[in-house]
C-alpha cells in the first residue's frame, strides 16, 4: 500500500468529476492533443480489466486512444483509453480531439467504477518527447467504465506541471 504525499493530489486523484473540466477551470486556455487512436496491441491486463469472462482477445475489437491534455500550453495530463470498436462507430465517432469526458459525463449509461492508483517513474524517452525536465514520480489513476454491456478503461498520469502537484513544488 502506498502514502499519497499530498492532500491536493489526492483529491485530484480521487475526483469523480470530469478532469477535462476541471483542468479548464485551472487554466486560461486548454486544448486536447491526439497522440493516436487506432486498433491497436492492449496489454492482456488491459484486455482482462474490460472483457467479458471468457470472451476472445480479438483486436479488432478495441481502440486504444492516447492524448494529452495542456492547460495553458503545458502538458499537464497522458490519458491511454481503451475503448470498444463498437462504440468508436456509435457514440464515439469522429471523436478526435474533443475530449471523451464531454461525452462520457453527459450521458448516463456511462457509469464508473472506482478508481485503481498508482504511481510510476516515466522512462526518458516520455520525458524527452514531451520536453519535461523533472525526474518526479508521477501518480495517475485508471477507472473502468460500463456502458450497457460494454466496458471501456480511462487511464490518466498527472505530468509534473499540472496542478495536481500543486502543494508539492
Ligand atoms: C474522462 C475524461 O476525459 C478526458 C479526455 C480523454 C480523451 O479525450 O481521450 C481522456 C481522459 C480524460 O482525462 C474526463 O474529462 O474526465
Amino acid at each position: 500500500m502506498f502514502t499519497i504525499p499530498s492532500p491536493c493530489l489526492k483529491n485530484w486523484l480521487l475526483d469523480t468529476g470530469s478532469l477535462t473540466e476541471r483542468l479548464q477551470s485551472q487554466c486560461t486556455s486548454f486544448h486536447l492533443t491526439l497522440v493516436g487512436q487506432r486498433q491497436a496491441q492492449i496489454t492482456l491486463e488491459e484486455f482482462r480489466r474490460v472483457s467479458a469472462p471468457n470472451q476472445e482477445l480479438n483486436l479488432e475489437e478495441w481502440q486504444v486512444r492516447e492524448v494529452l491534455l495542456w492547460g495553458d500550453n503545458q502538458p499537464w495530463v497522458f490519458a491511454r483509453s481503451i475503448l470498444p470498436q463498437r462504440l468508436c462507430e456509435s457514440d464515439f465517432v469522429n471523436l478526435n480531439t474533443k475530449p471523451l469526458g464531454q461525452l462520457i459525463f453527459n450521458d448516463e449509461r456511462f457509469k464508473r467504477m472506482p478508481f485503481e492508483l498508482t504511481h510510476m517513474s516515466p522512462s526518458k524517452d516520455f520525458l524527452e518527447k514531451l520536453h519535461i525536465e523533472s525526474e518526479m514520480k508521477l501518480w495517475g489513476r485508471r477507472s473502468a467504465f460500463t456502458f450497457e454491456d460494454l466496458q471501456m478503461t480511462v487511464s490518466e498520469v498527472f505530468l509534473p506541471n499540472s496542478p495536481a502537484y500543486q502543494e508539492m513544488k
